[in-house]
């Protein structure tokens, strides 16, 4: 074949995507990178300073794609050293720590960091987020449950993975996902494919349950002012038994969400005139 035609099917059939990694400082970000491009576990902790930056080839169906990671420092000292990378970026990996609260906690920040950096123009659809629960092998010190962590990705439409750096698990199976997605995206004029989402619940339904959970007492779970009349109580209660009720609603936590406000409503009633 003629030496240009097989150039031109080749460059036709690679890719170049840009990809970064977010997430608090030590829960593992540089070790998922490294257990996947390595094959290896660095057990001692070497902070990353401001950017790790690396390239690797995958091949995704009949494409071989060229991935540049850049692996960003989670310290908020390197903050401005972080910022000027975020652009551009096609794939993000969301990292937490299942044994650190505070680290799943921060992933709304970390996101809330990017779109700040990428401008209002930015399309968080035109990105594929996979979010790794990490260090899922240090079970005994988990705190986050991998209900909570599943539905804070999935009903935003992004990929969720248990991840364990040091023993390996779920590492391949998460780029997996995360290139073939980058890739669908790519093929698919830049938008994430719908397909992806595959969860049965809304974002509503997803952050109710999570603010039910946060909430400080009963008042606050119904969401209405302290010394609400009993007709403010109702209808709130009737607003949140529709969204929640666990016929119509398959969100993980959703029964638990929705016996707390029926209790909660049936405590505030009692002392209400
Ligand atoms: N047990 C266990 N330890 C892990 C795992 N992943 C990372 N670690 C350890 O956690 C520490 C921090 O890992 P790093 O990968 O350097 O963390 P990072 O998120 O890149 O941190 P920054 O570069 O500061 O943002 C290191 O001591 C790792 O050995 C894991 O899955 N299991």
């Amino acid at each position: 074949m003629d030496s240009n035609v097989q150039k031109r099917r080749e460059n036709k059939k690679s890719l170049r995507v840009k990809v970064i990694s977010l997430g608090n400082a030590e829960v593992g970000k540089s070790c998922i990178i490294k257990r996947y491009c390595e094959k290896r576990f660095v057990p001692k902790y070497l902070a990353t300073i401001g950017i790790d930056y690396g390239v690797t080839k995958v091949q995704v169906r009949d494409r071989e794609i060229k991935v540049n990671i850049f692996d960003m420092a989670g310290h908020p000292f390197f903050y401005e050293v972080r910022n000027e990378f975020y652009k551009d970026s096609q794939g993000v990996v969301l990292v937490y720590d299942v044994g650190l609260r505070e680290s799943f906690d921060a992933l709304d920040s970390w996101l809330g960091e990017m779109k700040q950096e990428m401008g209002s123009m930015v399309n968080m659809e035109s990105i594929v987020f996979v979010v790794c629960a990490n260090k899922v092998d240090l079970t005994k010190r988990r705190v986050v449950d991998e209900g909570v962590g599943r539905l804070w990705a999935e009903s935003r439409g992004f990929h969720y993975f248990e991840t364990s750096a040091q023993s390996g698990e779920g590492i391949s199976e998460m780029f997996q996902a995360f290139f073939s997605s980058i890739t669908d995206m790519c093929e698919n004029g830049g938008k994430r494919p719908v397909a992806e989402v595959t969860v049965g619940f809304t974002k509503e339904q997803a952050d109710t349950i999570r603010r039910i959970r946060n909430s400080k007492d009963s008042w606050d779970m119904l969401g209405v002012k302290p010394g609400a009349t009993r007709e403010e109580v109702n209808k709130a209660y009737r607003k949140l038994a529709v969204l929640l009720h666990p016929d119509k609603c398959v969100a993980p936590g959703s029964e638990d969400a929705f016996k707390a406000v029926v209790n909660a409503r049936t405590s505030l009633l009692k002392n209400i005139k």
